[in-house]
């Protein structure tokens, strides 16, 4: 058995009039994650981590953000799409852990479920995926609540 680790990290500036959409689930707001994308922050992350664990590159060399295609793309099934990849090659997702860095709102009750769309997605168990929350304190963009930003680190086996 061989295992890899790798490790994601994705930042998104808040604005008016986007919708907020982590780990797949739309999350009533005020203000949403700006992007090319649906600008899911926690799901690029954890690809960004898979493709690392690998040396595969990141997210953009996949999906540029310059290719109209990915215009306001679903990242659960870029995510869907970045399991294949790594499927094909002979490997799987061991567990995940994330956090995402936000001011608000209050995560806690919205993780449970974004944990089941990240398994769905990859098809494996909940249990495998762990998704934590904190704020930033106040400090600095995220917590001026000018973006949310997460963390991922994904362990890989074959
Ligand atoms: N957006 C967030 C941020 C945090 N939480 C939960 O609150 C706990 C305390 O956060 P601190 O940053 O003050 O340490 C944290 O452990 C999370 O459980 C949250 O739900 N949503
Ligand atoms: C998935 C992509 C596709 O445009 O999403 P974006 O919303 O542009 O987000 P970013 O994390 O800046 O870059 C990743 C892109 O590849």
């Amino acid at each position: 058995m061989s295992i890899r680790i790798g490790n994601g990290y994705d930042i998104h500036r808040l604005v008016e009039g986007r919708p907020l959409i982590l780990g797949g689930l739309k999350i009533a707001h005020t203000v949403g994650l700006l992007g090319h994308s649906d600008a899911d922050v926690l799901t690029h992350a954890i690809m960004d981590a898979m493709l690392g664990a690998l040396s595969l590159g990141d997210i953009g060399h996949y999906f540029p953000p310059s290719d109209p295609q990915w215009a306001g793309a679903n990242s659960l099934l870029l995510l869907a799409s970045v399991n294949q990849l790594i499927q094909e090659r002979g490997w799987q997702i061991e567990n995940i852990d994330s956090v995402i860095v936000a001011e608000r709102p209050k995560l806690k009750p919205h993780l449970p479920q974004m944990r089941e769309k990240i398994a769905k997605t990859l098809k494996i168990s909940p249990e495998q995926v762990s998704i934590k929350a904190t704020t930033n304190e106040q400090l600095g963009p995220v917590g001026r609540e000018e973006g949310i930003a997460a963390y991922a680190v994904a362990l890989l086996v074959s």
